[in-house]
């Protein structure tokens, strides 16, 4: 998509064929890219959430074993690579993903055949997301389209949560692919922007992707999603996710499960943006199965962002020594609150049965443990 009119993606390979990524940390305020040049780098950068969104981390780790076999294109170097990268952040399933498939076409190559091999397949991933998120846009841009044709002449308003955007992504975004195709062919979009808390994705991210490319949209408090919900504000939800299981349950940012619990009481339809590789056919109940990332106290007794002076600055919002050990990264929302997952292969029910139809089994990664 486009910052200030000219075409970025999240990652790239820059003019010496380095590693380089936008750095999350420091936007909306200012625009700071990154160059990761060894497996430390790629660790430091997922685990600090330089870059993040679960699409995007699976990209970014196949580039880091990319770099890693420029160093040393050993099988341990490889392996080594692997299980670094696999540790730095557990929910999202895309990382396993993007490190197994990456291993997977690697290991069986002689050794000094696998830098090519590697940054070809990497790219050939980022590549893959892009066109994957742009075809499940296609599919959620029928249902945008649908709601118009009801509401001839009224603005279509879409609630989505974090950042599902273009920079949880290489390009496009899972939520705003279908946002972004419909404010481009002309249909009066309009998005109410959770904020997002703890880190507020939502206000720093999402607010300015949308933008920066012109999309119509309102920042509003977590908290009132459903409010504006029961006073028929919200023609329906979006949002992304880290991790969907074989029957549907769909993990996403923590709060999501609350807006669908929302949206259920209120008839509004809950979409879910899935990108295939973030189906994850070896779990079935997200509540008791999925990993969640349990993330630093911090997150809740400090905030971030420009003080009166235009510097960036942290402070804190707690009393010093209140209790802040308590911060889960995501949540699981159960299927039978879902409408639909809106996916690069078509629109699914979140049920076992529709999610078997269009995916079938999957074949067995090859997984490095990561302790
Ligand atoms: C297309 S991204 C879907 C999700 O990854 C997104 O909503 C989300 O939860 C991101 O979490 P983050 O902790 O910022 O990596």
């Amino acid at each position: 998509m486009k910052i200030q009119g000219h075409p970025w993606r999240t990652v790239w390979l820059n003019a010496d064929a380095q590693v380089e990524v936008i750095d999350q940390r420091f936007l909306p305020h200012e625009l700071i890219t990154a160059v990761l040049p060894d497996v430390a780098s790629f660790e430091r950068a997922i685990r600090e959430m330089w870059i993040r969104g679960a699409p995007l981390i699976g990209v970014v780790a196949a580039y880091g074993l990319a770099v890693a076999m420029r160093h040393d294109s050993s099988d341990t170097s490889l392996l080594a690579a692997q299980r670094t990268l696999l540790a730095t952040r557990p929910t999202a399933v895309n990382l396993q993903w993007g490190l197994a498939r990456m291993v997977a076409d690697l290991l069986p190559r002689p050794p000094q055949d696998r830098v090519q091999a590697a940054f070809a397949l990497a790219a050939h991933m980022a590549d893959e997301d892009v066109s994957m998120n742009h075809q499940l846009g296609l599919h959620g841009l029928a249902l945008i389209r649908e709601v118009a044709r009801r509401k001839p002449g009224q603005r279509i308003h879409i609630l989505t949560h974090c950042n599902a955007g273009w920079l949880a992504t290489v390009d496009w975004g899972t939520a705003t692919s279908a946002i972004y195709q419909a404010y481009n062919e002309g249909i009066g979009v309009h998005v109410w922007v959770d904020e997002t808390r703890p880190r507020n994705q939502g206000a720093s991210l999402t607010a300015w992707e949308l933008g920066q490319h012109g999309v119509p949209h309102t920042l509003i408090v977590d908290n009132a999603g459903g409010h504006l919900m029961q006073h028929g504000q919200v023609d329906m939800c979006i949002v992304g996710t880290d991790r969907v299981t074989a029957r549907g349950d769909v993990c996403n940012k923590i709060g999501t499960y609350l807006k669908a619990l929302a949206a259920h009481d209120n008839n509004v339809p809950f979409y879910v943006a899935m990108p295939s590789p973030t189906l994850d056919l070896s779990v079935h109940d997200g509540v008791r199965e999925i990993p969640i990332e349990d993330r630093a106290g911090e997150e809740i007794s400090h905030m971030t962002g420009l003080d009166a002076h235009g510097y960036l600055s942290t402070v804190q919002i707690s009393p010093t020594g209140t209790p802040t050990n308590t911060n889960p990264g995501f949540d699981v929302t159960p299927a039978r609150l879902v409408t639909a997952l809106i996916t690069d292969r078509g629109l699914c029910a979140a049920t076992p049965a529709a999610i078997a139809a269009l995916f079938g089994p999957q074949p067995q990664p090859h997984f490095a443990s990561a302790d």
